[in-house]
């Protein structure tokens, strides 16, 4: 009936399948037509005992009989064939029938002996494969090699009952296949999937698709041990971790893979065997899930339980290979790296974290001895080792003593104020920095020589005041002494500006009495701050001058505020009173916020207008000067005895040699006087007044020119006259020792810990290097500290390696072609290169710039230092557009028809989409633009124009787009 149902084109599962209504009455016919009994019951089950009659005839719809057998269960395969022996079977013998059947009952009887027979061969196949893998078990066997071997599918159509042309589920359980696997893992490599045993262990579990074993899935596993959750060293312990507890089937746990020999004899008692990834039933002997690699190093796997301990001396736990760290090694292994031995060289972090700690553990005595506050006198700069000879310390245990204090300083290096400060405290002394003032007078002392040493009244002589002009750029101090001087010496000048100190000295017919007024130029230009600072020390007088037609001005305060520290009397001269608006009174009463009470108005100062240019006034200020003078000073110097003085500047002459400009203070300077100024020595071969007439003497507050000085002095240095040559050289070298260390000290500041990464990165900084030379001292200096008040962006240095008075000579390029990194640049200030040396900067390929005016010499060095600078790009905006229509190309993609909103969109820049206020895409190109039909480079405000955005389609109406490019940021 199945049989003819076929035919029929129904699908019948089996003979006790429910029929439906309809196919049963068009079997019912189809029957009859045949001639069949249409309600005829099924024969009675045939069994093998009872065969159904023989089945002759050909047309019988049962498979013939053939020798073919039904593929058994090959060794080794786990469980038996996942499909009813396929094909053809041997037919049981059909029973004899009692009565002629139909052939409808013949038929019937044949496919039900044939599900019979199905079914046994079934059970015994799956009693086969069960009996093999319990002999498997019991006894392993070498892994044979290759994949496991499928069985074989089924080729006919005939299903487990033989019915269904389709494979059933899979009955049996499945065998170890690595696709079954979630982890791409085979268990046990060619051997069959390991099973949990149940509580005997040993036997499979009923073949049946629900039987199988349920797949690991990370669900079902237990949970993954953390590295938190693993007990401290859990290999040591006997017994492994305990973890979860083994099923009493441990002792059937697979046999390790290859290594697993490695493993420490598992004395434990069998708990835990089963490794990270048991079966359910878990506890299923040594073997894990994973085949056993090298675990059961007495470290322990790399999970807990897995180990070896727990279960079979195989030790089936671990990942392959993974091999327990050694004892007492790290957990290095748990992540992956190779356990046991740290590698050479490696720290451990424990190690690691023990240096750290003793890095940031002030200790260790250094033996220092310690102070009870007791005073001590270092000179500006001082070394380690000066300071450890005053406390009679080894040089060492100081440096060890900065070392705690976080600072490296070696013993000889020149030490900051700070620094020296800081290590006086630490140790319990009051550390005094001696003032170069005072150290000079410690230097002058070792040679007996007192420049304070009380004089005797009779030797002291009325003296000339020393003014200095002082006040705002332009406000006509140059043109002031000229008009005083009656000579022209603005003329003379570069750009106007004065480039550096003069000293005159005018004689005024004052009260009757022919009277002697010193004065002294100084520049009005900011950059010229430190030098009028050194001016106003050796003042008596200040003359202030203050343009009428401008009024107070930052720098007339910061005069005023130099002449207050010099406690110095000041004159005003309130200049240009000749010019147009000029307002005489309205200084005054400035001036009157800063103290500077005019005598009409109550006070005591005196104020006299002046007109510098056409020389109105002049000798009204010379008199007020010496009335300031008489009435508030005491103008005496003694005029015997060694010259004292201040070089007021000092250039090198060619023909000449270095000449200084020098105030002599005290005593008479002599032809023929060995004298030093700062770090300049040499006996005075000449001297010239400021008209150049030469001298033979110069009393005090006499300013002369001095000729036969071994180098140039710096202006502000203080000269002095002594009685030998070797005096005045070994003052000048010990001198110059000092100012090489108080240099070095102040270029170095403070080395601490933190700051040595920051020098380390100074690598990366971009450094101009200069060198500076100018035909005077005074501006070379001047120069220098103008330059280093420059607004210098952090990320360049700028660096002074060499400053000179005089040519720019071959030395000076090679120095500037020696020097680390970029080779430096020379500035020439009012000198030149010569040809040898110009010759050889060519060659060197050194810059040599050449300056007369001070303000370019800065405008341009600030604009190198800033060109020295990588760019700074920023988004600049450069116009919207509003989308109106989007329009669809099969070419071109997504097209916006929009209209320009603010300001241009061009063709090829950046743009971003916006909509709802919200940047819906960036970075995105104007990749066309176009107005009607033409191509568009850039469209204006207002205009109608065409957009597409490159591969970008996603555009709404409504839309807008911005453009922007990038622009290079300017910097400040
Ligand atoms: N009309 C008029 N012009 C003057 C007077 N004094 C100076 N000037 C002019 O003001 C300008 C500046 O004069 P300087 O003497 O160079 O001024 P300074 O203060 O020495 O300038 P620096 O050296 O740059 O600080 C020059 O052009 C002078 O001619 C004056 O009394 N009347």
């Amino acid at each position: 009936m199945l049989a003819k149902l076929k035919d029929m084109g129904e699908f019948v599962k089996s003979a006790s399948s429910t029929v439906e209504a309809p196919v049963a009455r068009r079997l019912r016919d189809a029957m009859a037509a045949s001639g069949a009994p249409s309600a005829a019951p099924a024969a009675p089950a045939a069994t093998p005992s009872a065969p159904a009659a023989p089945v002759s005839s050909p047309a019988s719809v049962g498979p013939k009989p053939t020798d073919a057998k039904p593929m058994a269960p090959r060794p080794g395969v786990p469980g038996p064939p996942r499909k009813a022996v396929p094909g053809p079977k041997p037919q049981p013998p059909v029973a004899p029938s009692p009565k002629l059947a139909s052939a409808h009952d013949i038929e019937v009887a044949a496919a039900e002996a044939r599900a019979t027979q199905l079914k046994k061969d079934q059970e015994a196949a799956q009693a086969a494969a069960a009996k093999q893998r319990a002999e498997a078990k019991a006894a392993p066997q070498p892994k044979p090699g290759g994949a496991p071997v499928a069985p074989a599918r089924p080729t006919g159509p005939v299903g487990p009952t033989g019915g269904a042309p389709r494979p059933g589920p899979r009955p049996g359980p499945r065998s170890g296949s690595a696709s079954n696997n979630p982890f791409g893992i085979t268990p046990g490599g060619n051997q069959p999937a390991p099973r949990p045993a149940p509580a005997a262990g040993g036997a499979p579990r009923p073949a049946s698709p629900a039987s199988g074993i349920p797949r690991p899935s990370p669900a079902s596993m237990p949970p993954r041990p953390s590295p938190a959750s693993m007990p401290n060293r859990p290999g040591p312990r006997p017994g492994g971790a305990p973890g979860r507890p083994g099923g009493p089937g441990a002792g059937a746990g697979r046999p390790g893979g290859p290594g697993a020999g490695a493993g420490r004899p598992g004395g434990g008692p069998g708990g835990a065997g089963g490794g990270f990834r048991s079966g359910p039933g878990g506890g299923a002997g040594g073997g894990g899930f994973r085949p056993g690699g090298g675990g059961g190093a007495p470290g322990g796997g790399f999970r807990p339980g897995g180990g070896a301990p727990g279960g079979a001396p195989s030790g089936g736990g671990g990942r392959p290979g993974g091999g327990g760290r050694g004892r007492g090694g790290g957990t290095a292994g748990a992540f992956g790296r190779p356990g046991g031995k740290p590698a050479r060289g490696r720290k451990s972090k424990k190690q690691r974290r023990q240096e750290f700690d003793n890095l940031s553990a002030p200790t260790m005595s250094s033996g220092a001895p310690r102070g009870r506050g007791e005073e001590i006198r270092l000179p500006r700069g001082a070394s380690l080792s000066d300071f450890a000879d005053r406390i009679n310390a080894n040089p060492g245990s100081l440096v060890q003593e900065m070392f705690n204090l976080g600072e490296m300083v070696t013993a000889t290096q020149s030490c900051s104020d700070d620094t020296i400060m800081l290590l006086g405290e630490h140790l319990g002394y009051t550390i005094s920095i001696v003032s170069p003032e005072d150290e000079d007078r410690e230097l002058l002392a070792q040679f007996n020589i007192d420049l304070d040493a009380e004089v005797d009244a009779d030797r002291l002589v009325v003296r000339a005041p020393i003014v200095t002009v002082m006040g705002h750029v332009d406000h006509g101090k140059t043109k002031l002494l000229d008009a005083i001087r009656k000579s022209n010496v603005v003329a003379g000048e570069s750009g106007g500006i004065t480039q550096h100190i003069g000293a005159y000295q005018v004689r005024v017919d004052h009260e009757g009495v022919d009277r002697a007024v010193t004065f002294i130029d100084t520049p009005g230009h900011e950059a010229f701050t430190a030098m009028r600072a050194r001016g106003a020390n050796v003042t008596d007088i200040v003359v202030l001058v203050v343009a009428a037609d401008d009024g107070v001005m930052p720098q007339t305060i910061e005069a005023l505020n130099h002449a207050k520290a010099a406690e110095a009397p000041v004159v005003v001269a309130v200049n240009k009173i000749d010019k147009e608006g000029a307002n005489p009174d309205k200084v005054r009463q400035q001036l009157t916020e800063y103290g500077l009470v005019a005598e009409e108005y109550g006070g005591d100062t005196m104020f006299v207008d002046v007109a510098a240019k056409p020389g109105i006034g002049i000798d009204k200020l010379l008199e007020a000067i010496l009335l300031t003078a008489d009435a508030s000073l005491e103008l005496t110097a003694p005029i015997d005895g060694h010259a004292q003085g201040v070089s007021i500047e000092a250039h090198l002459d060619k023909g000449r040699g270095p000449v200084a400009t020098v105030l002599v203070q005290k005593g008479t300077l002599r032809v023929g006087d060995s004298i030093v100024a700062g770090n300049a020595y040499g006996r005075v071969r000449a001297m010239l007044d400021d008209t150049g007439t030469p001298l033979t003497e110069a009393g005090p507050a006499t300013p002369v020119q001095v000729l036969g000085l071994t180098a140039v002095p710096g202006a502000g240095d203080t000269f002095l006259a002594a009685d030998e040559d070797r005096t005045v050289r070994q003052i000048a070298e010990q001198r110059a020792a000092r100012r090489r260390a108080a240099q070095m000290a102040n270029n170095r500041g403070r080395a601490t810990l933190e700051s040595l990464m920051e020098q380390l990165k100074e690598g990366e900084k971009t450094t101009l290097s200069l060198i500076l030379k100018g035909d005077v001292s005074g501006s070379v200096e001047a120069l220098e500290d103008a330059l280093f008040k420059l607004d210098i962006p952090e990320e360049v240095q700028l660096k002074v390696i060499h400053r000179g008075v005089g040519a720019i000579t071959e030395n000076d390029v090679n120095l500037a072609s020696a020097s680390s990194g970029e080779n430096a640049t020379i500035i020439g200030f009012n000198v030149r290169a010569t040809s040898q040396s110009k010759e050889l900067a060519d060659r060197e390929g050194v810059e040599i710039r050449y300056y007369t005016v001070i303000y370019q010499v800065l405008e341009e060095i600030e604009a190198a230092l800033k060109g020295m600078l990588k760019p700074v790009y920023e988004q600049a905006d450069l116009g919207t557009a509003e989308v109106r229509e989007v329009f669809k190309s099969s070419k071109i993609g997504t097209i916006a028809g929009c209209i320009v909103r603010s300001g241009i969109i061009r063709r090829n820049t950046k743009a971003r989409l916006i909509r709802d206020g919200a940047v819906v895409a960036d970075n995105l190109s104007i990749s066309s633009l176009r107005r009607f039909k033409d191509d568009a480079t850039e469209v204006r405000e207002g205009f109608e124009c065409g957009i597409t955005l490159g591969s970008f389609n996603d555009i709404k109406a409504e839309d807008i787009i911005e453009t922007w490019e990038m622009r290079e940021k300017p910097r400040a």
